[in-house]
């Protein structure tokens, strides 16, 4: 297709598009024919807008159609009224005809039936002239130009319709004058013949003496002249009976042709005014044919004017559209040849990439062969590193002391806010992590510890401080964690926490289990776990689900060492395992409620892990063991308001805490016999709490005036365990079968 045989923009698009598909589309024709088909969307829509207005036009075309066609009927109603009274005329004239006879008014009237008859086809040639009239199509502007052109015709023939019955009427008219002059001639002659017949009869009557005295002659001379003369007397009375009966017919008949004058006249006036209604409608029917010519040409004219707006600025467009075109062949000329030399890349680089990756393979070996050298060395290094780690992890903990006092003051919460005596009587200080001071009847006291954490101290920050124990539990000592203090003062908060702030136990068992990964290399490690609860004096086992009772014995096998026969010793995979275990053991525990702490905890809880380690290298074995327990409160008994059971409960409590302080008392003192039989407790923690262990207490406080007695008390028995030295710590490490106690 050539650009001058374009005849419409979608003709030129569709040969572009064409072009494009076959040079392969660029970014900027692809937008340019974009535009185009958008405005020659516009367009379109701008097209059917003016359909829009067509088919308004046509409405309203349709709405005045409908006018006409009520009036068409208006008219074929007055019509019809017509032919009714024609059709009256010629019943008459048909019943004159059979009275009368053929006579000259007879012929006229024939001749006037003639003419009504004329009359009558014009009505209906008319008549159809309105009907097509009235079922004009409408459709489209095209379709109806023409047929207003059709309607503009009709009329004009109905115009000469009605101006041949015009004359038709008019020469009726004529004609009826004629006839009109002629009955009154044969009227006139008919008088006169009247007049002559009137004027012999009355001869006749002149005569009458003479016809009297012939009569009387006759009468005398001849009776048949008498009954001539009877016969003429008769025969004259029949013609002047015939006469006036003439006369009679002749004024009827003069009625009818006064009637009929007054019909025509009636009919004349009736077709002046259809002639002014059409006259009307015409006219209407110009205007609107005018009109809608008028607005044919105004709608046609703001469409061109619009659509060589647009083919304007499509032409600009497709102007713009060329000249990238035209720019485009070199850009893809060299697309083509990058593409070209981008293919030989490739293709060559399958190649150099499988060299590449053998001198990488080749290069990588070298390096790892370098590497398993360099890590033997390093390997080396860790081991003598990781024993003077601990060598000076051992001397830190000696020198901090191999018992540990820590206190932690417990924040005042919501639930404590609610009773009297809540002003706070704890102070910590900021610069010595060390020292707390006590308002109790007006002085204050202070104390000194090995560290106070204050009342927002996180678990974590606990842990952090007694994490080298934890990790020395690895390196085969026997450690002893407790928490001491009176009842609600954060005792098992510490040890246990809560499901989403877990305390020393959960942490410390992560902790091993982390140690543990790092040195598998160089050892393995088996974890287990027990848990007891001492309740009244009682030993429980808190996994077993029967919690039958349990009694501390000396092993058999002749080491000394104590045993707990028949209690539950798990050996603990993963940390998951030990998450479940503690969930067990906490549900075991037997808690009842006081005056002092609604779940108070009325029993000590030992929580048992038992770490043994084998040396992977040397085959030497080691036996940590840490004790996590949770004691039972510590308030006196007089403060609990305790009777009966809850009072057994209380005494057996203190009982074994002041065991435990005579224990420390003894090691304070050096003393040879350590009185570690006097409770269960004491007694079970015999071989973690003796000399050459470590043992790290944590003293739960409340900073609340109403408890600061039992604070006091608490702090005094912290700082008589502060003053306690176990001595150096003592390894559990056994060689080639041998238990030995390393200094
Ligand atoms: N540091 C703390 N931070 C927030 N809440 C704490 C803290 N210490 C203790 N509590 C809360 O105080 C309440 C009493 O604590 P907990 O049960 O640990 O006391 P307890 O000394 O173990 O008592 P019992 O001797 O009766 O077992 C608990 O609701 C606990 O959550």
């Amino acid at each position: 297709m050539n650009e001058e045989n374009y005849n419409t923009p979608l003709d030129l698009l569709i040969h572009w598009g064409c072009y494009l598909g076959e040079c392969g589309p660029a970014p900027g024709a692809q937008a340019g024919l974009h535009k185009l088909v958008q405005s020659l969307c516009g367009l379109q829509g701008e097209r059917s807008q003016l359909r829009g207005e067509l088919r308004s036009l046509h409405t309203e075309l349709e709405q005045k159609d409908q006018d006409r066609h009520s009036r068409v009927q208006a008219f074929q109603q007055q019509i019809d009224e017509l032919k009714h009274c024609i059709k009256e005329r010629e019943e008459e004239l048909a019943r004159l005809r059979t009275e009368s006879g053929v006579t000259d008014s007879e012929k006229r009237v024939l001749c006037l039936s003639a003419e009504n008859e004329s009359l009558k086809q014009s009505l209906s040639v008319t008549q159809g002239l309105l009907q097509q009239l009235s079922v004009i199509p409408s459709q489209s502007s095209s379709v109806l130009i023409q047929e207003n052109e059709t309607l503009r015709s009709r009329v004009q023939q109905l115009e000469s319709s009605l101006q041949q019955r015009g004359e038709q009427l008019s020469r009726l008219e004529r004609r009826s004058e004629q006839a009109e002059w002629r009955r009154g001639e044969e009227l006139r002659r008919r008088e006169e013949r009247l007049r002559e017949l009137q004027l012999e009869l009355d001869k006749e009557r002149g005569k009458e003496p003479v016809i009297k005295y012939v009569t009387q002659t006759v009468e005398v001379e001849s009776p048949s002249t008498m009954r001539q003369l009877a016969e003429a007397k008769e025969k004259n009375e029949q013609l002047a009976e015939k006469l006036s009966n003439k006369n009679e017919k002749c004024r009827e008949l003069e009625e009818l042709l006064r009637h009929s004058d007054k019909v025509t006249a009636n009919l004349r006036h009736k077709i002046a005014a259809y002639e002014v209604e059409i006259g009307k409608l015409r006219e209407e029917l110009l205007k609107e044919i005018g009109h809608l010519e008028e607005h044919k040409e105004e709608a046609v004219k703001a469409a061109a004017e619009c659509s060589d707006q647009h083919l304007q600025s499509l032409q600009e467009q497709f102007t713009g559209l060329q000249q990238r075109l035209a720019a485009l062949p070199p850009t893809l000329r060299s697309m083509k040849t990058d593409y070209a030399s981008l293919r030989t890349q490739v293709r060559n680089f399958s190649d150099f990439y499988g060299a590449a990756v053998n001198e990488a393979k080749k290069q990588l070996s070298a390096v790892i062969s370098e590497m398993s050298e360099a890590n033997k060395d390093l390997l080396e290094k860790y081991r003598k590193e990781v024993a003077l780690r601990r060598k000076y992890h051992e001397q830190l903990v000696e020198l901090k002391g191999n018992i540990r006092v820590l206190c932690r003051v417990k924040p005042v919460l919501k639930e404590d806010q609610q009773d009297e005596g809540q002003t706070v009587v704890v102070t910590t200080d900021p610069n010595n992590e060390s020292a707390l001071t006590v308002m109790s009847k007006g002085k204050g006291r202070s104390f000194e510890l090995d560290k106070v954490f204050h009342p927002h101290a996180t678990q974590e920050e606990v842990f952090q401080e007694i994490e080298p124990l934890v990790t020395s539990c690895i390196d085969g000592y026997h450690v002893c964690i407790f928490a001491y203090g009176q009842t609600g003062s954060g005792k098992t908060y510490t040890m246990e926490g809560s499901v989403e702030n877990p305390g020393i136990n959960q942490r410390a068992l992560k902790h091993l289990f982390s140690e543990i990964e790092d040195r598998k290399d160089m050892w393995s490690y088996s974890i287990s776990v027990s848990s007891v609860e001492i309740y009244n004096e009682v030993l429980r086992d808190l996994l077993s689900k029967d919690g039958e009772k349990l009694d501390i014995k000396i092993n058999p096998d002749g080491t000394g060492q104590l045993h707990v026969p028949g209690l539950r010793v798990i050996e603990v995979k993963s940390f998951q395992h030990i998450k479940k275990i503690l969930a067990v053991a906490r549900r075991n525990r037997i808690t009842f409620g006081t005056q002092m702490n609604q779940h108070s905890s009325r029993s000590h809880a030992l929580l048992t892990i038992t770490v043994l380690g084998t040396d992977l290298a040397s085959g030497a074995k080691t036996t940590g063991k840490l004790n996590l327990v949770d004691l039972a409160g510590s308030e006196r008994v007089w403060k609990s308001g305790a009777e009966g059971d809850r009072l057994k409960e209380a005494q057996n409590i203190n009982r074994s805490l002041l065991a435990l302080g005579d224990v420390i008392q003894a090691l304070r003192g050096r003393q040879t016999h350590i009185p570690f039989r006097n409770s269960r407790l004491t007694y079970l923690l015999q071989d973690s709490l003796g000399k050459g262990n470590k043992t790290a207490m944590v003293v739960q406080i409340s900073s609340l005036e109403r408890n600061v007695g039992e604070t006091m008390c608490s702090l005094k028995f912290a700082q008589r365990v502060c003053k306690v030295e176990l001595g150096p710590a003592a390894r559990k490490i056994e060689t080639a079968g041998q238990c030995e106690h390393l200094s």
